[in-house]
C-alpha cells in the first residue's frame, strides 16, 4: 500500500499526474460492442450518440482466434470515429491471459489519447490494480499521453468480493466497479446457469396453515444479487468512485432486464450494461430518474432552504438527510439534462406541475 503522502505521485517518470477526482459523467449504459465484427463495428458510429459510453469488448465473448482482430479492430475504430460526448471504454483479457500484455501496449500506445477507462476483469484484490497502475503510467510516459487513463475493476471472484474495499481504494485511476454475475457464480460455485438476473429457486416461502404443506403457502423470489450489489456500493461511495451493475444476458427478457437494472439504480448503481441494442433504451429508462421524482426532488430542496430543521411537505416529514438524498437526484437530472434536452424539458415540465400543486 503507498504512503498516503505518494498516493497522488505519478508512477512512472513523465506520466501525467494521476486525478484527484474521479469525473462524474453520465453512463446509464456502458454498450459492449466486438469491435473485430465487421457487422457491429459499422453500428458504432449511428450508436455512439445513443449511449453516454462505448465500450470495446477485447474479453470473454471474443474468440481466442479473434482476439487480434479485435483488438485491431479497436485501434481502426478509435482512430476514426467521432465519439462526440460519448466516452470510449475498453474491457482488456484477464491479468493471467496471454493477451493483456499486448492489449495494454497497443491501446496505450495506438490510442490511449482517445481512451477514457480500461476495464480489468476478474480483479482478486488491490495487487491486480496496482499492477495496472503502474504499467499504464510506464506506457502513457512513453506515449507521451497528457491525460492519466482510468481504470474500472470488474467484481466477479470470490477474492475480489472479499477485498472489495480495498480494491476501490487501491489506486486514484480508480473510476469504478462493475458486478460480473457469471464469472462470480462460477467462481463462489453457485449452482446458477445464467449471465445474471434472478433464479426462481432461490425463494422464501410463508409459513404452512395447519397441517397442510403443500398449499397455500405464497413464495416469494429473491435477489441473488443484492449482497454483491450493496457491498460494491458501499465500497464505492466509500472510496469516491461509481458502482455498475453488469450484464443481463437474456436479451429476450427486456422486462427482467428492466427489473435487474432498477434494483440496481435503486440500490446506488449509477449504471449497467448493454450488450444487445435493445438493451440501450432499458438503461437510459432505468438510470434517468423519473420526471416526477425530479420534481419531488426539487420541491423539497426548494422547501428546505439552507437544509437544516425540518417542513412538512403533502403530509411527509423532511429534514437534513431528506434533502440529501433529494440532492443525490436532482443533481443526476440536472448531470443528465444538460446531455438530453428531452430529458431537461420532462424534468422541468414536471417540476413546475409540482411547484403549482
Ligand atoms: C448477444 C449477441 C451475440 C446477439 O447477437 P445477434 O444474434 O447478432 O443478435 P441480433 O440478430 O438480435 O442482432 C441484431 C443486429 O444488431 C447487431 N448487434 C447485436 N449486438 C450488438 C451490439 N452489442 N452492438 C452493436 N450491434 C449489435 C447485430 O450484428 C445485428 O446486426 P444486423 O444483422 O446488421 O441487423 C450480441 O448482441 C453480442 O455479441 N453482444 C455482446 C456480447 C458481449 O459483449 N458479451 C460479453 C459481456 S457479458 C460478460 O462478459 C459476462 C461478465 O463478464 C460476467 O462475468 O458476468
Ligand atoms: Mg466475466
Amino acid at each position: 500500500m503507498r504512503s498516503p503522502k505518494d498516493f497522488f505521485a505519478p508512477l512512472a517518470v513523465g506520466a501525467p499526474d494521476p486525478p484527484r477526482q474521479i469525473p462524474v459523467l453520465p453512463s446509464r449504459m456502458i454498450h459492449f460492442f466486438d469491435p473485430g465484427n465487421e457487422k457491429m463495428a459499422t453500428k458504432v458510429p449511428g450508436i455512439a450518440p445513443q449511449v453516454d459510453v462505448l465500450l470495446g469488448n477485447l474479453e470473454d465473448a471474443i474468440r481466442a482466434d479473434r482476439k487480434e482482430a479485435a483488438r485491431n479492430g479497436l485501434v481502426r475504430i478509435a482512430k476514426s470515429v467521432d465519439f462526440g460526448r460519448t466516452q470510449l471504454w475498453t474491457r482488456v483479457n484477464s491479468l493471467d491471459s496471454p493477451w493483456v500484455l499486448d492489449d495494454l501496449i497497443t491501446l496505450v500506445t495506438e490510442i490511449g489519447d482517445r481512451l477514457d477507462v480500461i476495464m480489468v476483469p476478474k480483479v482478486e484484490g488491490a495487487q491486480d490494480i496496482h499492477y495496472v497502475d503502474r504499467l499504464l503510467a510506464q506506457l502513457e510516459a512513453r506515449a507521451g499521453l497528457t491525460r492519466p487513463l482510468l481504470v474500472h475493476a470488474i467484481l466477479e471472484t470470490a477474492s475480489g468480493v472479499a477485498n472489495v474495499e480495498e480494491i476501490a481504494g487501491a489506486s486514484p485511476r480508480m473510476q469504478g466497479i462493475s458486478l460480473g454475475p457469471a464469472d462470480l457464480a462460477a467462481s463462489r460455485r453457485m449452482k446458477t446457469t445464467r449471465v445474471g438476473g434472478g433464479h426462481p429457486g432461490y425463494l422464501v416461502r410463508t409459513d404452512p396453515v395447519g397441517e397442510e404443506l403443500d398449499e397455500g403457502r405464497t413464495t416469494y423470489q429473491q435477489d441473488l444479487w443484492h449482497y454483491t450489489v450493496a457491498r460494491m456500493v458501499d465500497a464505492c461511495a466509500m472510496h469516491g468512485i461509481l458502482p455498475y451493475y453488469g450484464p443481463f444476458g437474456d436479451i429476450r427478457d427486456t422486462v427482467a432486464c428492466e427489473d435487474q437494472f432498477r434494483n440496481a439504480f435503486l440500490l446506488g448503481c449509477v449504471g449497467a450494461w448493454s450488450l444487445h441494442p435493445a438493451q440501450i433504451e432499458i438503461a437510459k429508462k432505468v438510470f434517468s430518474p423519473a420526471p416526477r421524482d425530479v420534481a419531488w426532488a426539487r420541491k423539497v430542496i426548494g422547501a428546505m432552504g439552507d437544509g437544516t430543521g425540518a417542513v412538512m411537505i403533502e403530509g411527509k416529514m423532511q429534514d437534513d438527510a431528506s434533502v440529501k438524498q433529494c440532492r443525490v437526484v436532482a443533481e443526476l437530472a440536472d448531470a443528465l439534462a444538460a446531455r438530453d434536452p428531452e430529458l431537461a424539458e420532462a424534468y422541468d415540465a414536471a417540476t413546475e406541475e409540482a411547484l403549482a400543486e
